[in-house]
């Protein structure tokens, strides 16, 4: 608990929109604060309610509920129309967002400085990157909280997440409780929304990791560059009082190596990299070769499959190394570490089926052709690709993700993923917009009968690729979320398939 005049004086004084505070502030100020809240709906007693700028609305204008529902003051943006004098205590703020990350991180008491802190950042690999690190730190007794797409977890406690980067208040809560349980290091998936947003500040990361950037969320971003930025500010001061661990291998990491001072790169081929490997063998059963670090060289081997999953290794020790952790310890966790729910998942049935079905997060162009020559060296018969592409989000991807569905898989189903409040069948029509017409793709909105009839119609041999939802157990249609998971639709496909 802090008084609001204790917690505003940790602001910097630039974001106090008024230099005066008027008579119904004082005695607000002198009152504890016991919470946090954004949301008008869910103000409580005692707490500091912050009025957000959304799209749809100004959080601010709801002030008055929040003072209705107990709320010691609100902070508004400056142009929110406030109360007489005397009536309620609402201060306005020159901007919002940084105000309410400040705000939290304050209240918490900076929870990231007492930890050790590893933030990731890229279009693709910050789930299965931020796990192998928390696998590999735990693994060198280092006890390590995650938060990320999945979950926000540490010793003692597991929470679902709804965004892959909390909202601030949400963030320093949770980093609060993950160090006061014990966690020493931190590892958090950054997106491109939460810096743009200004959740992050107030957290400071010793090692900043950057895995790759290509097209996705060009609904939010103005443009590829834009969103590039976005990612970049994770690497300035503001942020990173460490080490950044940057891919080699993709073209916005090389541009992002000349804005760092201390850069550790790492690559998959390139020997000029200071993490890189070589003497790759990929086989079913996982990878194997040298890896090269700044601490020397040492054989690995690892279950999982892809190259870029040796990229996501190699971001993890190279974070792992930053913080002075042993080598030989990480590369023997690294073989044990199995995967990521619902990243290149394989789904099987007892008695074992003649078919492979794998279940994959591939959501944008970049991954999906990815999973696809993953798989390529493995598949005996035919490749067929199910996927879709999520509604109210970047529409430009999707014809991109239907050509490259043609070019890298044999069978094409094109199904719906999240559609949310877009028309499902307009989607389809994106995506296949991008195939051309000598490929006949199977089109079947509905993502239940898409998977069932790519599973029974496989013949042995074939592999069936399910991509965009991997962990997800929900479908979004208009704005109701109804209970669907790929795995278990696939699971019941299969028996199907085995009984018939
Ligand atoms: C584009 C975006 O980021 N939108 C966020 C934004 O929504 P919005 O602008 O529609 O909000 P709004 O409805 O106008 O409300 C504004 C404020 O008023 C408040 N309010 C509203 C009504 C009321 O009666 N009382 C009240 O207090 C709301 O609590 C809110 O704080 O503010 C909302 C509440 O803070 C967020 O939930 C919402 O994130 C949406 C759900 C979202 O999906 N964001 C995605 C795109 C996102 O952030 N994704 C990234 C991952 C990307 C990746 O894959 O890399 C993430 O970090 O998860
Ligand atoms: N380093 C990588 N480069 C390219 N593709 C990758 C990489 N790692 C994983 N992928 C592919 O991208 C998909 C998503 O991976 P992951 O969940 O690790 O990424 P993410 O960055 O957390 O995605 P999101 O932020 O959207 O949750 C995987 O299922 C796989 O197909
Ligand atoms: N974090 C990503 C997840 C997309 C997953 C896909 N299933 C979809 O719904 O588009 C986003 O919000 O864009």
């Amino acid at each position: 608990m802090v008084k609001l005049r204790a917690l505003l004086a940790q602001l910097p004084a630039e974001l106090s929109a008024e230099s005066t505070w008027n008579s119904s502030t004082h005695s607000a100020l002198e009152t504890e604060i016991t919470g946090l809240a954004t949301n008008s709906w869910t103000c409580k007693p005692g707490d500091l309610f912050m009025g957000m700028p959304g799209t749809r609305v100004d959080g601010g204008d709801f002030w008055a509920s929040a003072i209705e529902s107990g709320a010691v003051a609100a902070l508004v943006s400056a142009q929110v129309p406030r109360p007489e004098e005397g009536t309620a205590c609402v201060i306005p703020m020159t901007d919002m967002n940084r105000v309410c990350a400040e705000v939290a991180a304050a209240f918490y008491d900076y929870p990231s400085q007492k930890m050790q802190m590893v933030g990731v950042t890229g279009t693709n690999g910050k789930t299965t990157t931020t796990h192998l690190i928390e696998y590999l730190f735990n693994h060198c007794q280092k006890a390590t909280a995650l938060l990320g797409t999945l979950y926000a977890r540490w010793p003692g406690h597991e929470q679902t997440a709804t965004h892959t980067t909390p909202f601030a208040v949400d963030l320093q809560q949770q980093l609060s409780a993950a160090q006061k349980a014990g966690s020493e290091y931190g590892v958090m998936e950054i997106s491109s929304h939460a810096l743009a947003q200004q959740r992050v500040l107030g957290c400071k990361f010793s090692v900043a990791v950057f895995s790759n950037l290509t097209q996705d969320h060009l609904d939010y971003h103005k443009d590829l560059d834009d969103y590039f930025e976005a990612k970049a500010l994770l690497f300035s001061p503001t942020y990173l009082q460490g080490r950044a661990i940057v891919n080699l291998d993709d073209s916005y990491g090389r541009r992002l190596i000349e804005r760092v001072d201390s850069v550790w790169t790492y690559s998959t081929e390139n020997s000029d990299a200071d993490l890189w490997t070589s003497d790759l063998v990929y086989a079913p059963g996982g990878v194997q070769g040298q890896l090269h670090t700044p601490s020397g060289t040492v054989p690995f081997q690892s279950p999982l499959v892809g190259q870029f999953n040796v990229a996501n290794l190699l971001a993890a020790v190279g974070a792992g190394l930053a913080l002075e952790l042993d080598l030989e310890m990480m590369v023997q966790a690294l073989s044990q570490f199995l995967g990521v729910p619902g990243r290149m998942e394989q789904v099987a049935v007892v008695p074992s089926q003649d078919i492979s079905v794998i279940v994959d997060y591939a959501h944008t162009p970049d991954s999906l052709e990815n999973m696809l020559k993953a798989a390529r060296p493995f598949v005996k018969g035919q490749m067929i690709c199910v996927f879709g592409c999520g509604g109210d989000r970047d529409r430009t991807k999707r014809p991109l993700m239907g050509g490259i569905a043609a070019s890298f898989a044999d069978q094409v189903v094109v199904t719906s993923d999240n559609p949310r409040t877009e028309d499902p069948q307009q989607i389809l029509q994106d995506v296949l917009a991008g195939i051309d017409d000598s490929v006949q793709p199977v089109v079947e909105v509905d993502r239940h009968a898409a998977i069932q009839a790519a599973i029974l119609k496989a013949q042995p041999g074939d592999f069936v690729l399910i991509a965009g939802k991997g962990h997800e157990d929900y479908q979004i249609l208009g704005t109701e979320k109804i209970h669907f998971d790929d795995r278990e639709e696939a699971q019941a496909a299969l028996k199907q398939r085995l009984n018939s």
